[in-house]
């Protein structure tokens, strides 16, 4: 199993556990918005960290906002497997090919 495939099943697991002793469950417990803020939250410190920190401050706030999404699609039931097929789906197309069929669809 794979990194992001043990953590997938790690937050689910956890999820059930006590707000006291796991952070997935209590983040859960706050529930999405409160999901949703911290994803927010990591996003900008990637951002700071891209642009003002070290490789390793990058490297960290990184693995946080992977974590984060993790924990937000677990909470909305929508399985990491869902988000790998669709940049699959997109492997070989180019971004701007992407970007005008997406349009077309709006
Ligand atoms: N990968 C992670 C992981 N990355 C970051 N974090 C937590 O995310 C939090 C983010 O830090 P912040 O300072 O932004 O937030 P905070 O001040 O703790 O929380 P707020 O009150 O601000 O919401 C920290 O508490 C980190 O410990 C993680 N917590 C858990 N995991 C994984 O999830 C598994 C289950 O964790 P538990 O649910 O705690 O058992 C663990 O075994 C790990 O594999």
């Amino acid at each position: 199993m794979d990194t992001l495939s043990r953590l997938e099943a790690a937050i689910a697991q956890r999820r059930a556990a006590s707000p006291d002793s796991s952070y997935v469950a209590k983040l859960n417990a706050r529930g999405l918005p409160k999901i949703c803020e911290k994803v927010g939250e990591e996003a900008t410190e990637t951002v700071i960290a891209a642009l003002s920190g070290s490789d390793k401050e990058l490297t960290g706030e990184a693995a946080d906002l992977v974590f984060h999404l993790m924990v937000l699609l677990g909470a909305k039931d929508i399985p990491l497997a869902d988000v790998l097929a669709e940049l699959d789906r997109r492997e070989g197309t180019s971004g701007l090919e992407e970007k005008a069929a997406r349009k077309t669809e709006q």
